[in-house]
């Protein structure tokens, strides 16, 4: 039989989005001789519905929907997921078709309730071995614990978290010797590395329970912080037969496979492991997914950047920089610019650079008539996406200044760059007047810093504004920890792309692009000590002389809020772990760590929307939950 799945870029409730890929998938599918078709969990409403699952309208809305899907099933089995209500319960389900019927619905078991999932607050959990019916409209389908057959083959469900339980809870552990298939319609977000865990889960449910596993995962950043990676695997006996390209622009993947349900196969002596993923790599394609959609799906016309030359920005820069690489060199660049919606009709592109050609490149067959022309088709689009803004004061040196020239011109990007001394002095000069004294960096240190991060806000957003653009925020999850930015200064912005990655990580990544993406002016920036550039000069501020080593701050982060351990535990971990610090500059730093965490909750719940990238992240609405008010660590930091 040949058996696929199609991993789908939805968005929530855009109801006719949603249907048009569906339906291409179906049709894909059929043309191709597929004879079930396993799309992702919740693919007609999209996963990210948040409250309205609890309403009514939402699920009704997408059972009358399901019933166009019918149409387009003849010849067909499909699997869809929807939400269904019964009773005032909101049930997660995968709908299964078939030559325009529906026979029936699985409902999902064990509800992700961790990270970035939430839904117990949405669904009620279906208990295994019921079942129970749906009335709609004249007819009756069964809803629960289901197994169906197609052409003699026997399948039952896992649906995403089913799969992620303990051997002892999870369906397949009882769907043994009544299946021959179980097939998984997923939600599972991404993060670096995660692929080799979904890889482990599947192979190992197929080896362990002696059956063909048939796994499809959503595509693409579906409504603003999760990114879905399009997973579609098939392993038989603990035999991989299919695992496909991740984190792909297109609207359907589908992928396919041929399985002889009739003969057996011999079960894998051992699962063989996956090469281990390339973290640099995905994180790559993942931000460059992950900004294309947030752009495309908030119907925005570009970026802009306050460009300070420094690491983060520089990060964001190449971000938008590569969507444009990775995107045009799978959709081509019509394709790219018309998905984009960024790009009027009229607009003419002269040229397309070749599949995976590296940045910076020139055309040299360009007609040297225009500007335009002696730019790489990639550059001109990066040109039109994304505009750059330099905002110098006297802290400003210039090594940051030709660092930030540098990249937006090697890249295409526009480059404006102003002074913003004036303003500064002017809101200075009037608080002096107001309180009648003068603004001293002996008396009003942090006040003057901040005063020259809020000024850039301003003029930025009013250039974002006035082309229709997202203004990204540069912030990463070291300073967002420690609050080590000024609110509506820097963490001025709608799209907050890094913000789910620490400052280490996006030095190294940076080191990495500049060699093995091609951005050759990356060498200033990889040569820079990060510094906010807020102090007077002479005064050599770097992040790191504020605050402390960065991968001891991202070690504290770590071991405090993904391992949950107390002040004192964290100390007595990093004590034994050879740091290089003694006990006193340790307890420094770890109370350094918690005060500033404490004492800046408020500014991690008024980020912009930021991507979920790593194994945790440290946003309020999508993984990690604190008071805004709290006692600080007040005991525990004096008990060190
Ligand atoms: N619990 C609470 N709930 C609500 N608001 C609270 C609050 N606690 C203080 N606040 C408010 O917070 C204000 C202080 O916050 P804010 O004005 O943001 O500034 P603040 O956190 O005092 O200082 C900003 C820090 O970020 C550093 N920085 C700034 C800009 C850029 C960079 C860089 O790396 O480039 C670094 C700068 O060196 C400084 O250490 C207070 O005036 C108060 O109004
Ligand atoms: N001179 C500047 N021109 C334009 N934007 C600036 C300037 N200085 C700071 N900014 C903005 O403020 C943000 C915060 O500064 P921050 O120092 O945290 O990051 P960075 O300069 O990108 O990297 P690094 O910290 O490694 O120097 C910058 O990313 C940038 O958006
Ligand atoms: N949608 C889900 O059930 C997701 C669950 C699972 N823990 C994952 O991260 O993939």
């Amino acid at each position: 039989m040949r058996i696929a799945g199609a991993a789908l870029n939805q968005i929530p409730f855009d109801w006719e989005h949603n249907l048009r890929n569906i339906r291409s998938a179906i049709e894909m599918a059929r043309e191709n001789g597929v004879e079930l078709l396993c799309l992702p969990e919740l693919c007609l409403t999209g996963y990210g519905c948040e409250d309205l699952f609890l309403s009514d309208w939402l699920p009704e809305t997408a059972l009358a929907h399901l019933q166009q899907v019918r149409a387009w099933t003849h010849g067909i089995c499909v699997v869809v997921g929807l939400p269904v209500r019964l009773n005032h319960r909101t049930y997660n389900t995968a709908a299964v078709l078939r030559d325009g019927q529906i026979l029936g619905f699985a409902a999902k078991q064990f509800l992700a309730n961790d990270g970035v999932h939430y839904e117990p607050r949405f669904f009620v959990p279906w208990p295994a071995a019921q079942t129970t019916a749906v009335d709609y409209r004249g007819e009756t389908w069964p809803l629960g614990d289901l197994v169906f057959e197609h052409r003699g083959v026997r399948f039952g469900f896992e649906i995403c978290q089913d799969a992620w339980q303990p051997a002892h809870e999870r369906p397949a552990g009882r769907l043994v010797g009544r299946v021959d298939l179980i097939v998984n319609p997923s939600a599972s977000h991404f993060a670096m590395s995660k692929t080799d865990v979904r890889y482990q889960l599947v192979m190992a449910a197929s080896r362990t329970y002696h059956c063909t596993y048939l796994y499809a995962n959503l595509l693409g950043n579906e409504s603003g912080r999760i990114i879905f990676d399009g997973e579609v695997l098939v392993a038989r006996n603990g035999h991989l037969l299919l695992r496909n390209q991740l984190l792909s622009f297109k609207e359907v993947d589908l992928e396919w496979m041929d399985v002889d349900f009739t003969t057996d196969l011999e079960p894998a002596a051992e699962i063989v492991p996956l090469p281990a993923p390339d973290e640099y790599l995905e994180l790559n394609q993942a931000m460059s997914l992950g900004l294309f959609d947030y752009l495309r799906k908030a119907r925005s016309r570009g970026f802009v950047l306050s460009l300070s030359g420094g690491a983060d920005s520089c990060f964001c820069a190449v971000g938008v920089a590569e969507m444009v690489r990775l995107g045009v060199a799978e959709l081509g660049v019509e394709l790219f610019k018309s998905r984009s919606g960024c790009f009027p009709e009229t607009e003419t592109v002269v040229q397309q650079e070749g599949a995976g050609g590296k940045a910076g490149q020139v055309v040299d067959a360009s007609p040297a008539t225009t500007e335009a022309s002696v730019l790489t088709v990639n550059q001109q689009l990066v040109q039109q996406l994304l505009t750059c803004a330099y905002q110098g004061t006297v802290n400003s040196s210039d090594d940051t200044f030709n660092s930030a020239k540098e990249l937006a011109d090697s890249i295409g990007a526009r480059f404006h760059n102003w002074e913003i001394d004036e303003e500064v002095t002017g809101y200075v000069s009037k608080i002096q007047q107001a309180l009648g004294r003068e603004l001293t960096w002996q008396t009003d240190d942090l006040a003057l810093q901040n005063i020259q991060a809020r000024v850039r806000a301003p003029a930025i957003w009013l250039l974002a504004n006035v082309q229709n653009c997202l203004l990204i925020t540069t912030s990463n999850r070291s300073e967002a920890s420690v609050g080590y930015c000024t609110m509506d200064g820097d963490t001025a912005g709608s799209i907050s792309p890094i913000a789910g990655v620490d400052k280490d990580f996006v030095k190294k990544w940076l080191r990495w692009a500049e060699t093995e993406l091609g951005y050759p002016a990356l060498r200033h920036v990889n040569a820079l000590q990060p510094t906010a550039e807020l102090r007077p000069l002479e005064d050599k501020q770097t992040d790191e002389r504020d605050l402390m080593p960065y991968t001891l701050l991202n070690r504290i982060e770590r071991l405090a809020f993904y391992d949950r351990l107390s002040p004192q535990q964290v100390l007595a971990m990093l004590e034994g772990e050879g740091t290089g610090f003694d006990k006193e500059q340790l307890k420094t730093y770890v109370r350094r760590f918690y005060s500033l965490w404490s004492r800046n909750q408020w500014k991690r719940e008024r980020y912009a929307p930021s991507f979920h990238l790593d194994d945790y992240n440290v946003d309020p609405r999508s993984w990690l939950r604190f008071p805004i008010l709290s006692g600080g660590f007040a005991q525990e930091l004096a008990a060190l």
